[in-house]
């Protein structure tokens, strides 16, 4: 009986937990697309390495800080950013496929 409570209560935490990223993403990716159509309409490159070197060594000292592993916070930021990237490469093709009709 009190595993069944203790395994609820801490799910219970999980999927509030897991609504609260969902919620922070997709902020995340609002913010991230207005960068994107403001990086096609003045032709700036759509990743920018220098930013997300910085923005690693952030995040892993941030991680380290928080105890948490600074390798699977650089992998889960590099993920967010590649998919950030494509998106930033079809709102550049499709700025550019507006222009020319
Ligand atoms: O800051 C930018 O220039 C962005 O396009 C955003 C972002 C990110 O998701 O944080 C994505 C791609 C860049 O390479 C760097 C950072």
């Amino acid at each position: 009986m009190f595993v069944r409570k203790e395994l609820q209560r801490l799910r219970d935490s999980i999927d509030n937990l897991d609504a609260a990223l969902v919620h922070l993403l997709a902020e995340r990716f609002k913010c991230t697309q207005e960068v994107g159509r403001l990086k096609a309409e003045y032709q700036l490159p759509p990743a920018d390495p220098a930013r997300e070197a910085a923005q690693i060594r952030r995040l892993r000292a941030l991680a380290e800080e928080s105890k948490l592993d600074p390798v699977f916070a650089e992998r889960f930021l590099n993920f967010i950013i590649a998919e950030v990237v494509r998106h930033h490469e079809l709102i550049a093709s499709n700025h550019a496929a507006a222009k020319r009709d």
